[in-house]
């Protein structure tokens, strides 16, 4: 076949022409990767809630048109000029979440953020001379969260790919570009549950369920799950809850429900919602002293989180996490091993599998209680 280094690409994506309505499949013209870029051939997407956060117009980030899309796997298509870490054929993760080992952020040995593109990436746009390199007809479609997965080939910054294991099964692990990841790394990274802690997860999709998994494993006593629809309880047993609470079951606000199942309050808590409601009962769910709360969820725009000061004075904890803290280059690799050693779960999250042509019905399966997470193959 002939090569495409140094070629546009036309190729198939699911264009975001304007909030809430139906994607659409469109021709879309795919620059080559210019300095410090790769351009990669995406086999392999999920789809997160945070896509739909954001095509639902309620992201102030939100920039239209655009192509949607962060978790995914696929294989290097060619780089730009100095890019040294990976080279064309090398499977990776694209991550939306970089990591440079440069910056202020990467150096501080404090957090996963990083500060080298996200100005960039929260623009839709790429660092070296601010403009995109997705366009249809010459019109310029904006990039998402510097991935852009829903397209047969997308460029990313180099500092934002990890490179893995080439016998993982692409369409597997592409889940490890978001929702798995941030869950297990909320427990292992961010509260650091020790053993013989009490747990709550708020919400049991598929965050919630990688809550419990991480919480299972850090060796929590108790891992209670707290969802709205009941029929999640089944499953959640498969990821570690050991016990249900169902708020609508109960009279009562739900922190109190916790509060008095659990001799004064949870050890940690975990909303994996994105409802500002929740969050304040996450918190106050909390044992007095020491109890943290963690914050998973993305919330709309416009939205706060409020609760009385006391909750804090008194010892409650407010953290929250993205990507579940851990650094992505570095950890997605091994988080991909870890998988492979069937350490952790991935194929348990999958429900459903679809084509890049049945993208709209996936994000319909997505609001469906028995979807976790649908993967989309790409090139069919
Ligand atoms: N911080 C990060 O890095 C990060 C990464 C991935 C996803 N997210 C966010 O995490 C959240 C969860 O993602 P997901 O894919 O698991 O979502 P999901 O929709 O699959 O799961 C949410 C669950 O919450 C339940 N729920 C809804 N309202 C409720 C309520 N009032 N009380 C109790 N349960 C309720 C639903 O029934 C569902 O089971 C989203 O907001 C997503 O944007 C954040
Ligand atoms: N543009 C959004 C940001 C929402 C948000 O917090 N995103 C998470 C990842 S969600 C993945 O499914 C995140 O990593 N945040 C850190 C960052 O964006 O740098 C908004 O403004 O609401
Ligand atoms: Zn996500
Ligand atoms: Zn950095």
């Amino acid at each position: 076949m002939a090569s495409t280094q140094g070629q546009v690409i036309t190729c198939k994506a699911a264009v975001a022409w304007e909030a809430n309505k139906p994607l659409v499949i469109e021709d879309v013209q795919v620059a080559p990767p210019q300095a410090g870029e790769v351009r990669i051939k995406i086999l392999y997407t999920a789809l997160c809630h945070t896509d739909a956060y954001t095509w639902s117009g309620k992201d102030p980030e939100g920039l239209f048109p655009c192509i949607l899309g962060h978790e995914a796997a696929g294989v290097v298509e060619s780089v730009g000029e100095g890019v040294t870490e990976v080279q064309p054929g090398d499977h990776v993760i694209p991550c939306y979440q970089a990591e440079c080992r440069e910056c202020k952020f990467c150096k501080s040995g404090k957090t996963n953020l990083c500060g080298k593109v996200r100005s960039a990436t929260g623009v839709g746009l790429m660092l070296s001379d601010m403009k995109s390199r997705f366009s249809i007809g010459g019109k310029p479609i904006y990039h998402f969260m510097g991935t852009s997965t829903f397209s047969q080939y997308t460029v990313v910054h180099d500092v934002s790919v990890a490179k893995i294991d080439p016998e993982a099964p692409l369409e597997k692990v592409c889940l490890l570009g978001c929702g798995v990841p941030t869950g297990l790394g909320a427990v292992w990274n961010t509260a650091r549950v020790e053993p013989g802690s009490i747990v709550a997860v708020f919400g049991l999709g598929t965050v919630g369920l990688a809550v419990a998994e991480g919480a299972k494993t850090a060796g929590a006593s108790r891992i209670i799950g707290v969802d709205i629809d009941s029929k999640k309880f089944e499953v959640a047993k498969n990821f570690g809850v050991t016990e249900f609470v169902n708020p609508k079951d109960y009279d009562k606000p739900i922190q109190q429900v916790l509060v008095d199942l659990t001799d004064g309050g949870v050890d940690y808590s975990f909303e994996c919602i994105g409802n500002v409601g929740v969050m304040r009962a996450a918190l106050e769910c909390c044992h007095k002293g020491w109890g943290t709360s963690v914050i998973v969820g993305v919330a709309a725009s416009g939205q706060e989180i409020s609760t009385r000061p006391f909750q804090l004075v008194t010892g409650r904890v407010w953290k929250g996490t993205a990507f579940g803290g851990f650094k992505s280059r570095s950890q997605v690799p091994w988080l991909v091993e870890k998988y492979m050693k069937k350490e952790i779960k991935v194929d348990e999250y999958i429900t459903h599998s679809l084509t890049l042509g049945e993208i709209n019905k996936a994000f319909d399966l997505m609001h469906e209680g028995g979807c976790l997470r649908c993967v989309l193959e790409m090139h069919v």
